[in-house]
């Protein structure tokens, strides 16, 4: 074993850190090489001005909430590796820029064409990586805080896309601007819903899920109206549930999906091996 560790310990160590709406997704890089992938809660700025203070990158990562028999050793004696940093939350942004080896990902370091200025770094990154893995016609659905579309042709060049509330923001409004709803959430929901709920929890869970899953129904097949052999990769929070209701409801749209929750961080690595 020792002579691998020795090999990996050559390799250079990087960290990923994508900051998306709800919470912090990281990775741990060895070379090309996606170490380790977690998500954690955005960390008080107070914690984030002492992490420089850290000596190596195993007391960082003891910080930034690791699981810690995945750092192990590999990391004792190293000094505070590069911070790749990509993310749609500017006041964020700002925070993390006073760790001192911080790289921030803009919009002009990907090769994809036809971008507008204040398109997210997080569905360029998402389809970029994507793109370079599994080929372009590509589409992207991102199930995340907001549930987003984001479509390139078979020239890399950005086709264009959708947003729309995510599936906890819809739970949420309707629980905030209302004066009876409940605030309803979908965890540990095995089986889907009814569609005619015969309470107030069923019928906002029916009227959310299902109206959403008809919506990314609709996008893809205008997709594959506007390319026959497009590809889909599905990521963020709540893919899993989403793929599960395709599932059961469309199965020929779910066997066609590519499942893959690191699409980000395949585009960060694209950015940092290749410059693009
Ligand atoms: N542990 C969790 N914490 C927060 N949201 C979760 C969790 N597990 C599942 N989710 C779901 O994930 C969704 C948020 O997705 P995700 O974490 O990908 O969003 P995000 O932080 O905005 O990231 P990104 O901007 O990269 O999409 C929420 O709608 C929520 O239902
Ligand atoms: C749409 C979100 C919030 C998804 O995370 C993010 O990509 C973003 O803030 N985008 C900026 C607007 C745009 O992409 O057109
Ligand atoms: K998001």
């Amino acid at each position: 074993m020792k002579p691998q560790r020795q090999r990996e310990n050559r390799e250079k160590i990087w960290l990923a850190l994508e900051i998306g709406n709800s919470r912090l997704h990281w990775a741990l890089f060895l070379g090309e090489t996606l170490y380790s992938a977690w998500d954690t809660d955005y960390l008080p700025e107070s914690v984030i001005q002492h992490l420089a203070e850290y000596q190596t990158l195993d007391d960082l990562l003891e910080k930034i909430f690791l699981p810690s028999q995945q750092a192990e050793s590999l990391t004792k004696t190293l000094p505070l590796c590069p911070l790749l940093l990509a993310s749609v939350v500017p006041s964020q942004t700002a925070i993390w820029q006073t760790y001192p080896n911080t790289c921030v990902i803009t919009l002009d370091q990907i090769p994809l064409t036809g971008v507008y200025p204040t398109l997210g770094i997080d569905r360029a990154l998402a389809l970029w990586g994507a793109g370079k893995a599994w080929g372009f016609p590509m589409l992207v659905i991102d199930a995340g805080t907001a549930l987003t579309f984001t479509a390139a042709d078979a020239n890399q060049c950005l086709l264009g896309g959708a947003i729309l509330p995510g599936l906890g923001l819809q739970f949420a409004t309707l629980g905030q601007k209302t004066g009876q709803l409940p605030l309803v959430e979908m965890h540990n929901i095995a089986s889907l819903v009814p569609r005619f709920g015969l309470n107030t929890t069923e019928a906002i869970q029916s009227g959310v899920i299902y109206t959403l899953i008809a919506g990314i129904k609709d996008f893809i097949e205008a997709w594959w109206h506007l390319c026959p052999d497009g590809k889909i990769a599905i990521k963020g929070g709540d893919r899993t549930l989403f793929l599960n209701y395709l599932q059961a409801l469309y199965p020929e749209i779910a066997a066609r999906l590519i499942m893959e929750s690191n699409l980000i961080f395949w585009g960060m690595r694209e950015i940092v091996i290749n410059g693009g």
